[in-house]
């Protein structure tokens, strides 16, 4: 389904959807981790540092401080120096204040600080025992105000007791909040450890998808431009998957047309004179060959005429070169007219031509040698209203078995020169 989508969609879409397809498993994933770590590490963090700063520390301060607030009563009642119950008193305030904040901090935690306002309740009782102690006149030693200070130091320790208690339970609450961070912790890598496979895997499957599509179309066109090299021609490239490499196949096909256009062409022009427009004598020579294999395989009768424009040299002397040019072309058009459409007449040299006459026997020939000459003889051949007179020889030959195509020709131009020296304006037979 995927592949069919692609298929009509450019090669910009498909690294689109590449991407989009390795990036989505890491957005998903990254969006997880993100949502696990505020939730749970993030959040168990800020609990564990706000309990620790405005809950464990001052509770730890409150029991120094309680602690501590023993050693100024108890040297007061030693030498009931003021500067002792002064430094009580100071302390007290600080207890006081610790207890509020504390309380405060602890918050709806109704357990811990329950425990806390019990913790208090100690500590005022503990005070109310402090502040008779520092205001009684009872001598050192005194029975009532040993028991007095016995009550004291028991609440003193009670509140302290208290906040142990306080604090072993803040501790282990901590601790299960770090044990909650730690574990989100490690789920987020996880999370992240899947998002990286798993964006893996959807990466190659994408790379394995694309480059199966592209290959079949690359291979098509390195085969096409192999071929082309090749010197085949009618190839033709059928691409249409990705429409860029279309396009690219497309272009090549239009290429491939021009370059055969043009081969033709220049094929063509290397086949003609380009001055009469009649096939040249390479064209003869397999004309040539072509009728000879035609003869060994069917026993086919043909003929050969050697054709010369008599004293053409002097036309050229007389008129110019151009007229002697109009008069090659004029010739050439007369004997194609006058031929028939079976018949080959070729440009084989300045003013030389032959024709090559299929099916045709010594009698059919010197038939033809002869309109040949009639035809050119009364040929109105003009250049610029000048009338130039021009009249051919011709020598014809047979081909049978014992020629080859070097020895009819030359018995042609033998017969051709018998003609000239006979006179010119006439056809001689090879043989008669
Ligand atoms: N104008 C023109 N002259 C050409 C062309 N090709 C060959 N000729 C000329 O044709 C003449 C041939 O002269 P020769 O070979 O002496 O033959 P000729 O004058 O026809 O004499 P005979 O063949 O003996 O009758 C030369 O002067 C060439 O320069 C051509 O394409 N155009």
């Amino acid at each position: 389904m995927i592949k069919r989508m692609l298929r009509t969609r450019s090669m910009r879409s498909w690294v689109a959807f590449s991407l989009l397809l390795a990036l989505a498993p890491l957005a998903v994933f990254a969006a997880l981790t993100f949502q696990l770590l505020d939730r749970g590490v993030i959040a168990s963090y800020a609990d564990v540092s706000y309990r620790m700063r405005h809950q464990i520390a001052p509770v730890q301060l409150l029991r120094l401080h309680i602690q501590g607030s023993v050693v100024p009563v108890d040297e007061y009642l030693e030498d009931r120096n003021p500067q002792h119950a002064n430094a009580y008193r100071m302390l007290r305030a600080e207890i006081e204040g610790e207890f509020a904040n504390l309380l405060e901090a602890l918050g709806d935690d109704s357990q811990i600080a329950g425990l806390a306002r019990r913790s208090l309740d100690d500590w005022t009782e503990a005070d109310q025992a402090a502040n008779t102690l520092l205001h009684t006149a009872h001598p050192h030693g005194d029975p009532r105000l040993v028991e007095l200070l016995l009550q004291y130091h028991g609440r003193v320790e009670s509140a302290i007791d208290k906040l142990a208690a306080v604090y072993r339970k803040l501790d282990s609450i901590v601790e299960s909040d770090y044990g909650v961070a730690s574990l989100f912790y490690e789920r987020s890598l996880w999370v992240l450890a899947i998002a990286a496979f798993v964006s893996l895997l959807t990466i190659i499957f994408s790379v394995r998808l694309i480059s199966e599509m592209l290959s079949g179309s690359v291979d098509r066109l390195v085969e096409g431009a192999l071929k082309f090299a090749d010197g085949e021609r009618d190839h033709r490239i059928e691409v249409d998957v990705p429409p860029e490499l279309g396009r690219v196949a497309n272009e090549f096909n239009i290429m491939i047309d021009r370059v055969r256009a043009s081969e033709s062409k220049l094929a063509e022009l290397a086949r003609r004179d380009p001055l009469t427009g009649l096939p040249n004598r390479r064209e003869f020579d397999e004309a040539l060959t072509e009728m000879r294999s035609r003869l060994d395989r069917f026993g086919e009768r043909w003929s050969i005429l050697a054709i010369d424009i008599d004293h053409f040299k002097a036309v050229n002397d007389t008129y110019g070169h151009a007229a002697g040019d109009q008069v090659l072309k004029a010739a050439a058009t007369t004997m194609q007219r006058v031929l028939r459409p079976y018949d080959r007449l070729f440009r084989t040299g300045g003013e030389e031509f032959t024709a090559l006459l299929p099916d045709t026997g010594r009698a059919g020939a010197g038939e033809v040698a002869e309109r040949l000459r009639s035809a050119i003889e009364r040929a109105e051949i003009h250049y610029r209203e000048t009338a130039i007179p021009v009249t051919i020889s011709l020598g014809v030959a047979v081909g049978n078995r014992e020629h080859d195509d070097g020895s009819l020709v030359e018995a042609a131009d033998t017969a051709l020169y018998e003609a000239k020296a006979g006179g010119r304006n006439r056809y001689v037979v090879s043989g008669d």
